[in-house]
């Protein structure tokens, strides 16, 4: 089993650089970095997380090697207003189509139908990438520590910067979440699921979450199904949480988040 994951991972990485050796050779990153100069500022994504005691992320996702298929009705748009209507401070958003059923249109529809700060959730491998996301409309990107070396992950986040985007780095363990902060990374995603098992634990934000510098912002990521899930990581002093699955398998999306915002108390 272990082995098998393992594999989905190290899967993950090659598809997506070889989408990227593909869309390098099409458009040289020389053309997009013009390209990038008429694009429409970002939204506060950072901001957007700060102002509140209880911030959710929620997060339009189809599909997950883990799970397969999380919901049929595949309406981006719907899922992106219920959760603006419904309390999100940000939305996350798969790009990635191969392993999440993801798209990069998503991004361009969604952030003309809803005000919230985008995240782009991908594997970034490349620069490349990180001009074309500030394309697809993306105010964020995610930078996920264990896929980059730790220059690439320097350089990243200076590049997020200097395009006006904001970087969640995500991190697993006690190591990868040193380096993001060497590098300077000032929102910090604990990922609670473990990338070779899949496994989700909450301990993971709250051990590791004590290490962070109370002047950055910690996401807890993965695994959070209800508001006492969200009321331990809150005594524990996280204020953001990264929500998918929950939310995309839920039959009423919008009381969902109501709920894990304790706005609601449970239908049952
Ligand atoms: O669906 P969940 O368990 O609520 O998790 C959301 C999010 O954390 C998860 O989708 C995620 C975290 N890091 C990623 C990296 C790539 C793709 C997906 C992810």
């Amino acid at each position: 089993m272990k082995n098998r994951m393992a594999t989905i991972f190290d899967q993950i990485f090659e598809s997506k650089k070889a989408d990227v050796d593909q869309l390098k050779a099409s458009l040289p990153i020389d053309e997009l970095r013009k390209m990038v100069k008429d694009a429409p500022s970002c939204r506060d994504f950072k901001a957007a997380l700060a102002e509140r005691e209880c911030a959710v992320i929620a997060e339009v996702k189809f599909r997950s090697p883990s799970k397969g298929q999380l919901r049929t009705d595949l309406d981006p748009v719907f899922i992106a207003e219920c959760y603006e209507e419904n309390g999100a401070s940000a939305i996350s958003v798969l790009t990635d189509r191969n392993f999440f059923g993801g798209e990069k249109l998503y991004l361009n529809i969604i952030r003309r139908a809803v005000g919230l700060p985008l995240l782009r959730k991908d594997f970034i491998l490349d620069p490349w990438q990180i001009y074309e996301s500030r394309m697809l409309g993306a105010d964020a990107i995610l930078l996920i520590v264990a896929m980059l070396e730790e220059n690439q992950l320097k350089e990243y986040l200076e590049l997020t910067g200097t395009l006006g985007l904001a970087a969640l780095v995500e991190v697993h363990d006690r190591e990868e979440l040193e380096r993001a902060l060497a590098a300077g990374a000032e929102i910090i995603g604990i990922n609670n699921r473990n990338l070779k098992t899949f496994v989700t634990d909450l301990n993971t934000s709250l051990e590791l979450s004590e290490a962070v510098p109370r002047d950055r912002i910690v996401v807890a990521e993965s695994g959070i199904r209800t508001w006492e899930d969200i009321q331990r990581l809150m005594s524990a002093g996280i204020s953001a949480f990264l929500i998918g699955e929950t939310l995309m398998t839920a039959p009423d999306i919008g009381q969902k988040l109501r709920e894990l915002l304790g706005k609601e108390v449970p239908a049952s």
